[in-house]
């Protein structure tokens, strides 16, 4: 364990991103909107209705802003520095690394074989980790692709090892061409695990088309007559890594599990898969600390358990046990999320600098003690129970209650409280018991998913979790190692993009209105104040919809009605140097981040489609489920497989970007109903400029002063955020608005210019 002399230099440092230039940036803009609705109320009864409207949009833009502020207050992060490790820590604590599938489909298999690839190759002592895939789509295809894979990685785990690859995702390393002046057993290799690679590729390729041969194989029984959603339990040990020394030997375990599933069970989508996750590997290898990332989210950077152990133990070091989990943001290797990475690095570093990061669901290496369920309080300051834990969790019947029928997994969890892992000599053993905790009533009546475990009641489980686990009291770490520790994929702008982005919204604002909600835990529970505020942000996403959509409609009103929506005169200034000041300030930190103009021309745009169009629906959906009327759906977003082969035979002169997708980055349509209100919009706008343009408005009769110029400049900014749309008026196929979500905004738009024109 860890080495308790204290002058040696530090596993982990605190890095305060605080700027008292950015806070009075933040806090003006602050000052400008309070003054904007302080003008409103003075000017009240001189203005109609929808003065009325403009103040409460704006007063929740407001309070919006109030909680960035809040929650960017004192921005910070974590930098670790992993060489030091071997020096400082005699022993490394094990690890067991979770990877969920759900879809054959909509999760290519060869992209989850690469994520796996990745985690097995990481810079760790093979023996301390274990690789666990939990397979919602309970497919034979995926079963088959990793089966393969733990062949393969029998030779990729050495090779990456040996030569000190970075990149241990094949389908990335390999887009590299060899360089030809490297050295030649390097080369011989570099062929070698090249030529098994596409090997692989191929045979993971051919059993997509045709995975009826498979039926033959009697490994593959426990598939047959299967669906996703009805069958048993399967737990297929893929590796097993029996210690010693070899090339075989630097290969962890590695094993295949899929929960039982039946048609009227529910199974609470990756939350329930975690859960089963930590259960049997609770069985098997019991790790005190438990990697979690998603399919498409391979490791980039071979060190990076040892730099999340550098967060653990420096903080064990210090007998300072708060540290629950050490999060890494979400990066991708795709330019569909730039606005999401900024928004990472500012709003991430907010709350790492407060009581510690959101765990995001991928990249993050939770303390499976405090999965049990454990709170700061319950820890004595060497990091032992407190006796009135000891009495609390460690009494027979409520380890039952709590944990489920099976003595296996109750002694596990005693272990794992007590501080003594300890795994299983052979992980054939507990074959049967981790069937049996895989299945549907396993649960029923215990504590998972309520207080134990990844938390339910919510399709964000990532979010729901997080936020349990700041209200017991514990803080978390955020690392931001330069290259990404992972890298990711992201739909592109379109119908996949808007059903994530509202699955995010629906969970979110599911959290707010269950037992998590920082609404109440602000007041009685461990989080702090900031934090739940910063929280709160995060959960109103799916709200902030509303005030949203009348903005963007209310330029369009007000031209067309003749009435005053921004202040007059000098006033109008504070409207110019809200927005004007909000642009520099968001330009700045794209372009902080190496992001470009267009980039973040881009992310604004998206960020109006995504508010207004995806996140709109997630206040019916939360409505429905609070009435108890239809229960939220996670909905897996889909993968594709980047395009590998291309570059990697041709040569080392060929560059990505020789043959660019004209198509890329283009925004996609399609008839479902998220279209609707971005159309809507649209339409909406133009109209009102063609109308002020030939001089159709309404006869103002308020005091107010009619609309003008500055009204016509509300509707050329709406139109430019909803360019995409605009471009879709023109576009054919995918990338054009289909007729029937035309055909039903034009109606909309004519309803709304008959009211703003008539009344
Ligand atoms: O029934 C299910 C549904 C999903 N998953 C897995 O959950 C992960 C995340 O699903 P994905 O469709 O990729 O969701 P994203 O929106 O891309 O993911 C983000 O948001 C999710 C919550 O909405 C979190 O679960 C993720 O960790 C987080 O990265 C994937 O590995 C899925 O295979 C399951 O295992 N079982
Ligand atoms: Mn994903």
């Amino acid at each position: 364990m860890a080495d308790s002399s204290s002058s040696l230099p530090p596993l982990s440092e605190k890095i305060s991103y605080k700027s008292y230039f950015l806070r009075a940036v933040d806090l003006t803009i602050l000052g400008l909107l309070y003054s904007l609705l302080l003008y409103r109320v003075v000017y009240f009864n001189q203005n109609d209705t929808v003065w009325v409207v403009a103040f409460l949009c704006e007063s929740c833009f407001s309070f919006v802003w109030f909680l960035i502020t809040c929650t960017k207050w004192s921005p910070a992060a974590y930098k670790s520095y992993p060489e030091r490790l071997d020096e400082r820590v005699h022993e490394l604590p094990s690890v067991d690394m979770f990877v969920t599938t759900a879809d054959p489909v909509r999760e290519p298999p060869i992209l989850v074989v690469n994520t796996v690839l990745s985690l097995l190759a990481v810079n760790y002592p093979a023996n301390k980790l274990a690789c666990y895939v939990s397979d919602d789509g309970c497919s034979a295809l995926t079963y088959f692709s990793l089966k393969e894979a733990s062949k393969f990685a029998k030779i990729w785990v050495p090779f990456c090892k040996k030569y000190n690859v970075r990149v241990r995702a094949p389908f990335r390393y390999f887009l590299n061409p060899l360089d030809v002046t490297e050295d030649s057993q390097f080369s011989k290799d570099w062929e070698i695990a090249k030529r098994e690679y596409e090997k692989l590729s191929q045979k993971v390729e051919d059993a997509t088309g045709d995975s009826h041969w498979l039926d033959a194989d009697d490994d593959y029984e426990a598939f047959s007559n299967t669906k996703p959603t009805d069958h048993s339990t399967i737990v297929k040990v893929l590796w097993e890594n029996k210690g010693g020394v070899g090339d075989k030997e630097e290969v962890p375990h590695f094993v295949y599990v899929s929960r039982e599933k039946r048609p009227n069970y529910f199974h609470h989508y990756k939350a329930g898969a975690m859960n089963f996750l930590v259960r049997v590997s609770g069985l098997m290898t019991n790790a005190p600390y438990m990697l979690n990332v998603d399919c498409d989210m391979y490791a980039n950077e071979a060190n990076v358990v040892r730099q999340a152990m550098c967060i653990f133990l420096q903080k064990s070091m210090n007998s300072n046990y708060h540290c629950a989990f050490v999060q890494f943001p979400q990066d991708f290797y795709d330019s569909n999320a730039d606005e999401l990475t900024v928004l990472q690095s500012y709003i991430g570093r907010g709350f790492a600098g407060i009581q510690g990061p959101m765990y995001a669901g991928s990249g993050c290496f939770h303390t499976r003690r405090v999965m049990y369920g454990l709170s700061l309080d319950d820890l004595e300051d060497d990091g032992s129970l407190s006796s009135l834990a000891t009495s609390k969790f460690l009494a027979e019947e409520s380890l039952a209650k709590d944990f489920g029928n099976s003595k296996e997994m109750v002694k596990s969890v005693v272990e794992t409280l007590q501080r003594k892992s300890n795994p299983q000599n052979t992980l054939a053993n507990p074959l049967k018991v981790a069937e049996e905790v895989g299945q549907c009533q396993y649960e029923y009546q215990t504590s998972w998913g309520k207080t134990i475990g990844w938390l339910y009641d919510s399709t964000s489980e990532d979010a729901n979790t997080s936020i349990g686990i700041h209200s017991r009291g514990w803080t978390s770490s955020y690392l931001l190692p330069e290259p990404p520790a992972f890298l990711g994929a992201m739909p592109p702008g379109g119908p996949e993009a808007m059903l994530q982005q509202r699955r995010w919204a629906t969970g979110l604002l599911e959290i707010l209105f269950n037992k998590q909600s920082p609404l109440i835990g602000m007041f009685c529970l461990k989080i702090r104040f900031r934090q739940s505020l910063a929280y709160i942000y995060i959960y109103t996403w799916g709200l902030r919809s509303i005030p949203e959509l009348f903005y963007c409609l209310l330029p369009a009103y007000c031209l067309l009605h003749n009435s005053a929506l921004f202040p007059k005169g000098i006033y109008l200034g504070i409207i110019l140097t809200v927005v004007g000041m909000h642009c520099v300030y968001t330009l700045w930190e794209f372009m902080s981040l190496g992001f470009s103009v267009y980039s973040w021309y881009v992310s604004q745009s998206f960020w109006r489609i995504k508010i207004t169009c995806s996140w709109l629906f997630s206040i019916p959906d939360v409505i429905l489920k609070l009435l108890g009327i239809s229960k939220t759906v996670f909905i897996v977003t889909k993968k594709t497989m980047p395009e590998t082969k291309s570059r990697s035979t041709s040569g080392p002169s060929q560059q990505e970007d020789d043959c660019p997708d004209p198509n890329s980055g283009k925004f996609e349509f399609d008839g479902s109903l998220y279209f609707l209100p971005g159309t809507f919009i649209l339409l909406v706008n133009l109209a009102a400029l063609a109308g002020y343009s030939m001089g159709l408005q309404r006869v103002s009769n308020y005091g107010g002063g009619g609309s003008g110029l500055a009204e016509a400049c509300g509707c050329i900014l709406v139109i430019m955020l909803f360019l995409p749309f605009l471009k879709g008026l023109f576009e054919k196929g995918k990338y054009g608005i289909p007729l029937s979500t035309l055909s039903k905004a034009a109606f909309l738009a004519v309803l709304f210019l008959v009211f703003s024109l008539g009344m």
